[in-house]
């Protein structure tokens, strides 16, 4: 038998439409019993932290999710099952799968359509979490997101619909399961990413911002950014990794200021590269670091983790992660 805890936090899966638009209501134990019968070598427990909607959440309330994963795991549960938001879903997943070191399942997942709606999405949804939580191909594969049918690693999921069910995908890496009629089918066994040892009581994570970047953008955001104590920007730039010369000379300034700039891709797909002169490859020679294939929202929350390790420079810690490197190998400055 195999002890898997649902962790309710509120999002769409949990709201009921009304006049003044959907809110989150529904409580934890309302909704495992909407996904009718639950796999039968598991049972299951059940837990309210928040009714919201993940937009909502700042990094303080991230915090707080994974103290409850924490509590969880220490209880000595086999497995977490966190229904949240679809919209930041995704940050939520990547931060546990960046603080966890634990091979038992950790599983976010959510509907697009409310609890109250004719074709609601969150119990079957639900209900492939259960059955992913309870298996064990899912051990030792990171924090998990499952929608629609497919458990995806959380590094590199990004919610790709604004309103379709079939709310997520992972451009160039794909999932890692497949859920059909309750069967746990593996896929592919991505490389565990490495973990940093992040305090969970920590109020709030350091502010990283995001910066974009289009036809005309300046430094003005970056500028604005650090003076608004922000540890480090994330850059979302065009195509593989470009910007223009004023937003460049923002960041030249910001990495000469000692706040580390990760330039990520305002495209939904592919690594960065320093490819372009006065381009990309201007921003790697004023010392920006280039990640991968992060979005800029994972990327944010990479360089706000790495920011909140004690006694030790963030931009080698992000460096050494992107490199696959544990990055508690590496020498502090
Ligand atoms: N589908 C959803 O769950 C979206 C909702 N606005 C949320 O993130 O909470």
């Amino acid at each position: 038998m195999r002890r898997i805890q649902v962790v309710a936090t509120g999002g769409t899966i949990a709201s009921r439409s009304g006049a003044e638009g959907r809110r989150a209501t529904v409580l934890a134990k309302e909704l495992v019993a909407s996904v009718g019968p639950l796999p039968e070598h598991a049972e299951v427990g059940t837990r309210d932290v928040v009714t919201r909607g993940s937009y909502a959440f700042d990094t303080g309330d991230l915090l707080a999710l994974a103290r409850e994963v924490r509590s969880t795991l220490d209880d000595g549960a086999d497995g977490v099952v966190m229904t949240h938001g679809t919209d930041t879903m995704e940050e939520t997943a990547f931060l546990f799968d960046l603080l966890f070191d634990d091979p038992r399942p950790i599983v976010l997942t959510g509907a697009q359509r409310p609890f109250d709606d004719r074709a609601a999405d969150g119990p079957a949804n639900l209900g492939d979490a259960l059955a992913v939580a309870a298996d064990d191909a899912a051990r030792g594969l990171g924090a998990l997101l499952v929608f629609d049918g497919f458990a995806f690693p959380a590094r590199g999921v990004r919610k790709s619909e604004t309103m379709s069910a079939h709310a997520f995908a992972a451009p160039g890496r794909g999932p890692a399961l497949r859920v059909a009629d309750g069967r746990v089918v593996p896929l592919a066994r991505p490389a565990p990413s490495p973990r940093l040892p992040v305090d969970l009581n920590l109020p709030r994570l350091p502010r990283v911002d995001v910066v974009p970047v289009y036809p005309g953008a300046d430094g003005l955001f970056v500028r604005a950014s650090l003076e608004a104590g922000a540890a480090g920007v994330v850059v979302a730039a065009a195509g593989a990794g470009n910007a223009g010369p004023e937003l460049v000379e923002a960041v030249a300034e910001a990495v000469a200021a000692g706040h580390p700039v990760l330039i990520s891709s305002r495209v939904h797909s592919g690594p960065v590269a320093p490819l372009y002169a006065g381009g990309g490859a201007e921003l790697r020679r004023v010392g920006a670091l280039f990640a991968d294939d992060l979005s800029p929202w994972q990327a944010r929350l990479l360089l706000a983790a790495a920011s909140a390790v004690p006694d030790r420079s963030p931009r080698e810690l992000v460096r050494a992660w992107l490199a696959g490197r544990d990055p508690l190998a590496t020498p502090g400055d």
